[in-house]
């Protein structure tokens, strides 16, 4: 596909993540391309960006955290011609790193102008998209901890973990996969598209985000005192043979449970119904970074 600079529009969040929009901005101004970007200081104003501005142009690059990847998936959905690309700058990245999106302006310029485009999976969850990691549980415990926080990145995430890891009880889930009903009290119930919450913390080791299946793990309490290993396993993608761990490929499934909260991509929800989970058969664009 042909992609030229004025085709670009840079979408900067300046509640995400650590590097400053002046910095982003800064960047855009001496690569040499005219390209155009716009600051949208709340939710309302993106929704705003999307149904005035957006159909001028043919990619969005969103300069935040998966959180703003994520409340852009409802434009995508409904805009199918306009394609995503990210600068990744929130606290975990997830789905950028597992795109292969850094934080190189000029790269990823480059790479538009280039103008190859792949297709990636996403997941409805009752009115709701992911294209991450969605879930209930201790993640989403610990992400409405986190949402509670006035401030953000790594640190106060950790914080939040850590905290969350002395007050959390474990949920009891029925989940029901066609025929087959799963039940049982667990720490977490997961919902990968890809195989990583950020910052390389990967809990779906063979997750394919383009494969039209969803990698649903049940996780078990692990012992506190194997902390340390869980810590160990989630950074080295090594999860998989754990005897704490259940993994089921499904594109559709229903889940009862009497967790309060759930996640998707990081951004907490309160649980009032059960959750009807598929894959959509429609794919988001994407420009392609390898
Ligand atoms: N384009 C946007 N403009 C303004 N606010 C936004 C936009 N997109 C999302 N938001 C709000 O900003 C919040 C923070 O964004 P985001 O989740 O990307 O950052 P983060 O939490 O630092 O990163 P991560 O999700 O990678 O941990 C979101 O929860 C959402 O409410």
């Amino acid at each position: 596909m042909q992609i030229e600079a004025s085709d670009i529009l840079f979408v900067i969040n300046p509640n995400s993540g650590s590097q400053k929009p002046d910095a982003i901005i800064k960047q855009l101004k001496s690569n040499g391309h005219k390209i155009d970007y716009v600051l949208t200081q709340s939710l309302e104003e993106f929704n705003e960006l999307w149904a005035e501005r957006v159909d001028n142009y043919k990619v969005v690059v969103i300069c935040g955290g998966d959180g703003s990847v994520n409340c852009t998936l409802k434009h995508l959905v409904a805009k199918e011609n306009i394609i995503l690309a990210v600068l990744p700058n929130g606290s975990g990245n997830g789905f950028a790193r597992e795109l292969g999106f850094t934080s190189n302006v000029e790269n990823l310029i480059s790479k538009m102008l280039r103008g190859e485009v792949r297709k990636v999976d996403i997941t409805e969850i009752n009115d709701d998209y992911s294209i991450n990691v969605a879930g209930l549980g201790f993640d989403s415990y610990v992400a409405s901890l986190f949402d509670g926080s006035k401030f953000r990145g790594l640190k106060k995430y950790i914080y939040c973990t850590i905290k969350g890891l002395f007050s959390y009880k474990p949920i009891s889930v029925e989940l029901f996969l066609g025929q087959v009903k799963v039940t049982g009290d667990f720490w977490g119930v997961y919902l990968a598209n890809t195989r990583q919450f950020g910052n390389n913390a990967i809990i779906a080791p063979e997750a394919k985000y383009d494969d039209g299946l969803l990698e649903v793990v049940l996780m078990k309490k692990y012992p506190l005192i194997l902390a340390p290993i869980v810590v160990y396993k989630m950074f080295t993608g090594k999860f998989k043979n754990s005897k704490y761990m259940t993994y089921i490929r499904a594109s559709e499934l229903l889940i009862k449970s009497n967790s309060k909260t759930y996640h998707v991509d990081g951004e907490p929800r309160l649980m009032t119904e059960d959750l009807k989970v598929s894959l959509k058969k429609q794919q988001i664009k994407l420009i392609k970074m390898d």
